[in-house]
């Protein structure tokens, strides 16, 4: 049963270390909660993966508060940007550790810990609007870290190579221009149209998908996966999108095409979670969650 839960609070929420780390976990929660969403672990399932789950998503997110805090302490206390970046990066690489930990090995928000921390380092760093943030995180990510291995060895690295693409790298370092120009506008618009929240949500994750490249799209599936994902979610969008019978009925196409082809656009779902992000920070003292119940029964233990 899904329950749209608004919390409006009287008094400004100050946004510290405490409620940026709070309002990046909440923006990966929700991630994970929406559904549904294609070839993604959603509520329905694990998509097209194996070793992911909601509850696993959840527990990871969770995991994550404390490097966000961090992140956010660094932004807000220090001015040498090469240092905060030292810094940031150093977290960065902990906070995937304690992912890592929280989820037996499994990598659940690789990309996400670097999309979220640039931007909350970047949110703490002062009052800014969606864009400026994003243009402060874009010129953190573009700094030299002199401590980050030469190579990652992780498959995004091999597929930026392989293929010429830019990846969360590439994103970063243009100051995530899908979420400023692409999925912000789109989840306004769907709001200001009268889209549930969740369609809205929906259609900005598509809006990400038709353009971005995305290397868990490309290491997976190759050039044919991204294409076949891409096309879908414009066909989406171009139905009407996710709040109308045609737009749902082209959503569930493109979920069986993601799941039978077993790839999942686990980057663009790393954006709407940024997008998430910077959309909270514009309306602090009004969180509009999509909340979730969930019963033992349906889900075994939801202790996490
Ligand atoms: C710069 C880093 C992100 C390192 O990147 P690298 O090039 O080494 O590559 P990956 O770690 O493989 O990829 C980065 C992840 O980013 C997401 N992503 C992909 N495309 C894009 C895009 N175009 N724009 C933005 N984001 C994108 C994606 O993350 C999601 O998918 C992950 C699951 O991936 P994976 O396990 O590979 O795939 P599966 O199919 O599930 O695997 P199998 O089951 O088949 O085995 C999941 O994590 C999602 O989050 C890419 O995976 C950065 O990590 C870095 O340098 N960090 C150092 C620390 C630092 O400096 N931090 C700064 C402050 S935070
Ligand atoms: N919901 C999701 N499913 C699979 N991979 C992801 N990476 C980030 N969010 C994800």
């Amino acid at each position: 049963m899904t329950m749209l839960t608004e919390i409006s609070y009287a008094a400004p929420v100050e946004l510290n270390g405490a409620v940026l780390a709070d309002i990046a976990v909440t923006a990966l929660v929700d991630e994970a909660m929406l559904t549904p969403k294609p070839g993604l672990v959603d509520m329905r399932g694990s998509g097209a993966h194996t070793d992911l789950s909601w509850l696993l998503m959840c527990r990871s997110a969770h995991a994550l508060r404390p490097a966000f805090e961090a992140m956010a302490h660094a932004g807000a206390t220090m001015d040498d940007l090469s240092a905060l970046r030292r810094r940031i990066g150093a977290i960065g690489r902990a906070g995937e550790t304690l992912m890592m930990n929280a989820t037996a090995g499994v990598n659940t928000h690789r990309g996400a810990i670097w999309a979220l921390g640039l931007l909350v380092t970047a949110a703490a760093q002062g009052d800014a609007d969606a864009r400026t943030i994003a243009a402060r995180a874009g010129a953190l990510a573009r700094l030299h870290d002199p401590a980050a291995p030469a190579s990652t060895g992780n498959k995004g690295e091999t597929v930026r190579r392989i293929y010429g693409v830019g990846g969360a790298r590439g994103q970063a370092e243009a100051a995530f221009p899908h979420v400023t120009d692409v999925a912000l506008p789109m989840l306004h618009a769907s709001r200001a149209r009268g889209d549930s929240e969740t369609a809205a949500q929906l259609n900005a994750l598509l809006a990400v998908m038709a353009g971005l490249d995305d290397t868990c799209l490309l290491a997976r599936g190759g050039p044919a996966a991204l294409t076949a994902a891409q096309t879908g979610a414009k066909a989406v969008l171009h139905a009407g999108g996710a709040g109308t019978d045609t737009g749902r009925a082209a959503l569930r196409e493109l979920d069986a095409d993601l799941l039978a082809r077993r790839v999942s656009p686990g980057g663009a779902a790393d954006l709407l979670a940024a997008t998430l992000l910077l959309d909270r920070l514009a309306h602090p003292n009004h969180r509009t969650t999509p909340q979730l119940q969930v019963t033992e029964a349906q889900h075994g233990t939801t202790a996490f």
